[in-house]
């Protein structure tokens, strides 16, 4: 026997991570404000149904995304987000051919997205190495357009401008950074607690421009007792009941969610 053959590891598969994470997000139930099985959490033109239709529409891009990263990974990585914002664009509009116009996985795609494409650059898939990557891809980009922004302003350029709030690109620029203190806390245990564990520290831009800072640090505080107290499935439909009330969404740190678990299964 001349001894185990050397085994090459599996290349790990990020788009096929990325399509399963939004699966996994959209049953997660209940999960406070947000569509899930039960309800349409603090949603009037969202349902399951219609999540159902934006991930089938997103899923064939992320092995393109990657498949693109690939092709350009002789490049700088601060010159790629400009390459990658094109298909990624195109991946929006696939979204919204298939919801009817509505904003389902905007944040989703950017964050996937930007993790597959920095997959099909890197020479060894590991966490780190795709969040430093991403950072990589995003170097300036906050300054580049939250500070210097022009023309009609999205919801998260009007927060930069007030509260100094960098949203979905200010995480992509720090690598994840929000996603990353999490997981050193996480023990893999439950996606609840994974995302309660992001609502109490994500700084989500769909709460400030659903109910104001206020609303933020709302969501904030209740996700930090639950973590702090204890929780049940009654307690997170209280807290969900709660946000219905209030009309707030953390739909940021839904995205972050599957981050958070696309991250913890690469290792
Ligand atoms: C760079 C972009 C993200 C620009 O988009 P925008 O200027 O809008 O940036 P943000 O406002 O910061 O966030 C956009 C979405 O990102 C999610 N998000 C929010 N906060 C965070 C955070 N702190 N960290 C990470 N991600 C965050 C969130 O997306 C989710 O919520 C949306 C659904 O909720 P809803 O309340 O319904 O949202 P709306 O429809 O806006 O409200 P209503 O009208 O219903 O009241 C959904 O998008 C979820 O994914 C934020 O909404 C980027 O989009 C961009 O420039 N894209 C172009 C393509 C590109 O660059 N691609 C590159 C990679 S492929
Ligand atoms: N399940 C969900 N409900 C509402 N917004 C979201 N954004 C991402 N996932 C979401």
């Amino acid at each position: 026997m001349t001894g185990l053959l050397a085994t090459k590891p599996r290349p790990v598969d990020v788009p096929a991570l990325a399509a399963a994470a939004l699966w996994q997000e959209l049953e997660l139930t209940p999960k406070p404000g947000l569509v899930d099985k039960r309800n349409n959490g603090s949603h009037r033109d969202m349902d399951h149904a219609l999540f159902v239709r934006s991930i089938t529409a997103i899923t064939p891009w992320f092995s393109r995304f990657a498949e693109l990263g690939h092709a350009h990974a002789d490049k700088p990585a601060d010159e790629q987000l400009r390459v990658l914002r094109l298909m990624g664009m195109a991946c929006e509009q696939a979204m919204y051919a298939a919801t009817n116009g509505i904003n389902t996985h905007k944040g989703g795609i950017f964050a996937l997205g930007l993790l597959c494409f920095a997959a099909g650059r890197v020479k060894n898939v590991s966490s780190e190495s795709l969040c430093y990557e991403v950072s990589n891809i995003c170097n300036g980009l906050v300054s580049r357009e939250l500070a210097a922004h022009s023309g009609k302003a999205t919801a998260g350029e009007r927060q930069f401008q007030q509260y100094g709030l960098t949203g979905a690109r200010g995480e992509a620029e720090s690598g994840f950074a929000t996603v990353r203190n999490v997981l050193t806390q996480w023990k893999g245990n439950s996606l609840h607690d994974l995302l309660l564990r992001l609502m109490a520290i994500n700084q989500d831009s769909n709460l400030v421009s659903r109910g104001g800072i206020e609303g933020l640090r709302y969501v904030q505080g209740y996700a930090l007792k639950l973590l702090a107290n204890g929780w049940d499935h009654d307690e997170l439909i209280r807290m969900d009941n709660m946000l219905v009330k209030r009309n707030l969404s953390p739909g940021g740190s839904a995205d972050l969610l599957s981050v958070g678990w696309v991250l913890s299964e690469i290792k």
